[in-house]
């Protein structure tokens, strides 16, 4: 089976390409139809969707799979926050949450001037593309977590769900 990934992000193409081995893997660039910084759950989680839906519908009998990188308010802090969403060949969906840490008040200030944090980051790293690499998951958890890993566990958490849906259905 072909999987179409809503990006061409490498720590998201990646981290599917490594836990679907026998399947055929195409990052195409789509639209997420949310604002490129996602500010709560509800628009990062709508921007997976999206861009899910509009890979599966890409190609006929293919899955579509959207990984949404974002930001959510809690207890006055601003948290990463990821969503992914796989919709297979017959539309039934399956969504999953990625692990989320607070980001330090100096990033947070620079987002709610309307700032992108892959663009903060960059600054902040003095070095460009970070949001391709280690992510800011990365650079906060002295690389322990990087962007990929926690990308990685998403498609786990999708894949699983997917998984146990068919196997109910025989
Ligand atoms: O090409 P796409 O798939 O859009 O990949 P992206 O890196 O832009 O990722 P998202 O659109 O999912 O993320 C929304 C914004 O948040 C930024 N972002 C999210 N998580 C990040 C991280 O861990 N490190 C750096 N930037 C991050 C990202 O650069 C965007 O500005
Ligand atoms: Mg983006």
């Amino acid at each position: 089976m072909k999987i179409v990934v809503g990006s061409t992000n490498p720590a998201k193409v990646n981290a599917v390409k490594k836990h679907f081995t026998e399947e055929e893997i195409l990052g195409m660039e789509v639209g997420s139809k949310v604002s490129s910084q996602p500010y709560s759950d509800e628009e990062t989680y709508e921007g997976a969707i999206n861009r899910a839906r509009e890979c599966a519908n890409s190609a006929k009998g293919c899955m579509g799979i959207g990984l949404e990188g974002g930001v959510m308010e809690l207890e006055n802090e601003l948290y990463l926050c990821n969503w992914g969403v796989l919709v297979d060949a017959e539309e039934n969906t399956f969504t999953a949450s990625g692990a989320r840490i607070p980001l330090p008040e100096e990033i947070a200030k620079e987002l709610e001037k309307g700032r992108e944090l892959g663009d903060v980051m960059d600054a902040f790293a003095e070095r460009e593309g970070i949001r391709l690499n280690e992510g800011a998951i990365g650079i906060f958890t002295n690389n322990l977590v990087s962007r990929m890993d926690m990308f990685e566990h998403v498609v786990l958490l999708l894949k699983g769900q997917y998984e146990f849906f068919h196997q109910q259905r025989k």
